[in-house]
């Protein structure tokens, strides 16, 4: 891990209580985004352990894309996008699951990379698991292998690395 980017996202996130349900300790990574020099330090943080294993880098609406988009382009890879339902125009394959607050669908074009590709998982935050796990499903179905896991900070105490059964790369926790 990059002690830069894990310094610069301790300092700038910041933590809103009762969003966006009464209850929810919600991490607010937008502070991050907005800093140059930590946005540099995070997209290479994220892609760091994975170098020369990835073809493509896929992000997760909505917070995700930014992170993802950054990281590609700081390391010369293209984006996979993985949205939520209703969004994507072409040949498509969905996974609904649970989050912290909440439940949704997620959709990703099966017909916009090679089959076999490595393909590095990127999000802002891992809490439960469950948005990262339909991600990380829809991959697969894709015909697409998961390459890793990188997330911007992970919460631990939701428990989302066991959940997900797989390794995950976090910069930061909260
Ligand atoms: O580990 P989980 O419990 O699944 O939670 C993590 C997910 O929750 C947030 O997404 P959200 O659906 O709020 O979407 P947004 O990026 O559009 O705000 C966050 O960006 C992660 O994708
Ligand atoms: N507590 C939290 N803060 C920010 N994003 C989240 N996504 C799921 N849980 C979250």
């Amino acid at each position: 891990m990059s002690a830069s980017a894990a310094d610069a996202i301790g300092t700038l996130s910041r933590v809103i209580a009762d969003f966006p349900s009464p209850g929810i300790q919600f991490v607010d990574l937008t502070p991050v985004l907005a800093d140059a020099d930590a946005l540099a330090a995070v997209s290479t943080a994220l892609v760091e352990p994975f170098a020369g294993q990835v073809d493509y880098i896929a992000g997760v609406e909505a917070r995700g894309f930014a992170f993802a988009a950054a990281a590609a382009a700081a390391n010369g890879l293209g984006v996979v996008l993985i949205r939520k339902a209703g969004k994507l125009p072409g040949e498509r394959i969905a996974e609904s699951y649970a989050l912290e607050y909440g439940e949704a669908t997620l959709e990703v074009h099966t017909d916009q990379v090679p089959a076999g590709s490595r393909v590095l998982l990127v999000d802002d935050v891992l809490a439960t698991g469950g948005t990262l796990g339909a991600a990380a499903s829809l991959i697969e179905r894709a015909g697409w292998t998961v390459a890793g896991i990188s997330v911007v900070l992970e919460i631990p105490a939701l428990g989302g690395r066991a959940a997900l059964g797989r390794e995950v790369h976090a910069l930061s926790t909260y």
